[in-house]
């Protein structure tokens, strides 16, 4: 049936086409600046996210200074280094070889954060479950990343910090939580698998397996059949062509 509130068949080919073709982006920057009406949209974006209690509790740090993304770096490179020991032999060597950032090749770099006290100490919603202002600012960073694919920029995501460096190497007080450090900028190219998944790192697994049916750990038992069939069917469209199937 058709349903009136869906976006036509060419917009939401581009939504799932920027989901699927997003990727993470650490070797391809180019130099080219990140023009301002640009950044505008992808940050506009970011704050349109969905907040717990409509907390907003991010603020956008930008960083285009070679002063401070260098500062970045260096605490970047040292918690690399401790992170490459703490794999096994086997997996040590594939990590050694993995780039894990742009911070210095990318012309922007942007930390998304949380400020846990927004709204204060009583938030619809996250009156049981204190993280979920955590949550909401990484939905910040998900619509950001969406929306600057859309626009042809790359995005990489660098956690390899220690939390507290991360802080002071931006002057964050210690009570406002580095959610993401980003790195943005034009691209040569996007990657049509994650690198993760091409340098043999890890697979990825499919969704139909993941799927529970009313408790967890209850597989499809066969009344589920014709969606377990479907998700099967897509996975592999996405993974061969990386759209849905017409
Ligand atoms: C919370 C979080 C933290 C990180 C990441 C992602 C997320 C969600 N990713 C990117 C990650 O490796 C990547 O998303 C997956 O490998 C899947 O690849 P695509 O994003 O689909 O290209 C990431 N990548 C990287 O090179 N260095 C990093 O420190 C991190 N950290």
């Amino acid at each position: 049936m058709e349903n009136q509130h869906a976006f036509s068949e060419a917009e939401r080919a581009a939504v799932y086409r920027a989901i699927f073709n997003r990727r993470d982006v650490r070797g391809q920057f180019l130099p080219d600046p990140v023009a301002d009406d640009q950044l505008a949209r992808i940050l506009m974006a970011a704050h349109h996210a969905p907040s717990v209690g409509f907390m907003q509790p991010w603020n956008f740090l930008l960083v285009r200074s070679s002063t401070v993304k260098q500062r970045v770096h260096d605490i970047f490179a040292q918690a690399n280094a401790e992170a490459a020991t703490m794999f096994p032999d086997e997996k040590r060597e594939i990590y050694s070889q993995l780039k894990l950032q742009g911070i210095l090749d990318a012309p922007v770099n942007l930390c998304i954060t949380c400020d846990r006290s927004r709204s204060g100490p009583v938030v619809i919603g996250r009156t049981h479950i204190p993280t979920m202002d955590l949550y909401s600012s990484v939905c910040a960073v998900q619509n950001l990343w969406l929306a600057a694919r859309a626009e042809g920029l790359g995005v990489g995501w660098v956690s390899i910090f220690h939390e507290k460096a991360l802080q002071d190497a931006l002057g964050i007080p210690h009570h406002i939580v580095p959610i993401a450090y980003l790195c943005i900028g034009h691209v040569s190219h996007f990657k049509d698998q994650p690198e993760l998944e091409k340098a043999g790192w890890l697979p990825r697994l499919p969704v139909a397996d993941l799927l529970w049916h009313e408790q967890w750990g209850a597989a499809d038992s066969g009344e589920n059949e014709a969606l377990t069939a479907k998700l099967r069917e897509l996975q592999q469209a996405v993974q061969e062509r990386g759209i849905y199937p017409a």
